[in-house]
């Protein structure tokens, strides 16, 4: 299967166990690419093991399998040498530290190029043109390039989130893995990034998944949820099936605190 059809990620029968705690338990889920899913559950129902595992950021129990755009990453309980393949193909968004401070907003896009350059080019900050010129038409995509001289750690939280898409899209991404990226947005800045990600799925066919604590964002911009708790899958099927029956099931009698905007 060629990469380009192949599934973003292919997830077959995945544990994660921490101490006697399992995070994930027995996880079988397959995410096709261009889909754009959303990940949701309560809090400590594994999103982000499953994310991190996708990623091979650890590994995960003996016996479960995981494959990225047709790579395997992770079998037999070890992370396999195909995992620096398959991360340069995911762009990785998470909820903070998305960039490095210290740098200009434009080093920090520029960084996503350094995957395909020898890495004293970055070091020396020799950066060829054309390389340059998709950071700055990147930037200016995600509509932050009047900040691209500014340092990182001077930004809000919603233009470092752009830039960390931007960088994702230098890095030449076939698709984004974010872990909670509006968790600490304001509801403004938190549409923009989720708008941005929905373009990215539609006008350049990304797949995107994302871990949502907001289930009105999980509808309104994921045609496909899948839901854990306590480590399995509880729901996986179209945002619209998401009626409170199901939302009980998944959050408890809780549930409408799991939306970010009051439900009428
Ligand atoms: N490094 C770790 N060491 C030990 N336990 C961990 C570790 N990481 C996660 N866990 C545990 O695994 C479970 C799942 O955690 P995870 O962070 O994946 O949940 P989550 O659904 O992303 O939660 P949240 O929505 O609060 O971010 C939790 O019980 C958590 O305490």
């Amino acid at each position: 299967m060629s990469s380009s059809t192949a599934a973003v990620a292919s997830v077959r029968d995945v544990s994660k166990t921490y101490g006697a705690r399992k995070a994930l338990d027995g996880v079988s889920v397959e995410v096709g690419a261009g889909e754009m899913v959303a990940l949701i559950g309560p809090s400590g129902s594994g999103k982000s093991t499953l994310l991190r595992s996708i990623t091979g950021l650890h590994p995960i129990d003996p016996g479960g399998t995981i494959t990225v755009f047709g790579d395997v990453v992770q079998q037999n309980g070890r992370v396999t040498g195909a995992v620096r393949r398959a991360r340069s193909r995911l762009g990785m968004i998470f909820q903070q530290f998305n960039l490095v401070g210290r740098l200009s907003l434009f080093s920090n896009v520029m960084l996503g190029a350094l995957g395909r350059l020898p890495s004293w080019r970055g070091l020396f900050g020799v950066w060829p043109g054309a390389d340059k010129a998709k950071a700055m038409a990147a930037l200016h995509r995600v509509g932050v390039s009047d900040y691209a001289a500014q340092r990182a750690n001077t930004l809000s939280g919603g233009q470092q989130q752009r830039g960390a898409i931007a960088r994702a899209i230098v890095q030449g991404a076939k698709a984004i893995l974010a872990d909670e990226p509006v968790a600490s947005l304001d509801p403004v800045s938190a549409r923009k990034v989720m708008e941005l990600l929905v373009e990215l799925n539609k006008r350049d066919g990304m797949g995107v998944i994302v871990t949502l604590h907001q289930v009105d964002y999980a509808i309104r911009y994921c045609n496909r949820v899948i839901a854990l708790q306590k480590g399995k899958v509880v729901y996986d099927g179209p945002s619209t099936g998401l009626d409170t029956k199901r939302l009980i099931e998944i959050y408890g009698p809780e549930y409408e605190d799991a939306f970010w905007e009051a439900k009428a």
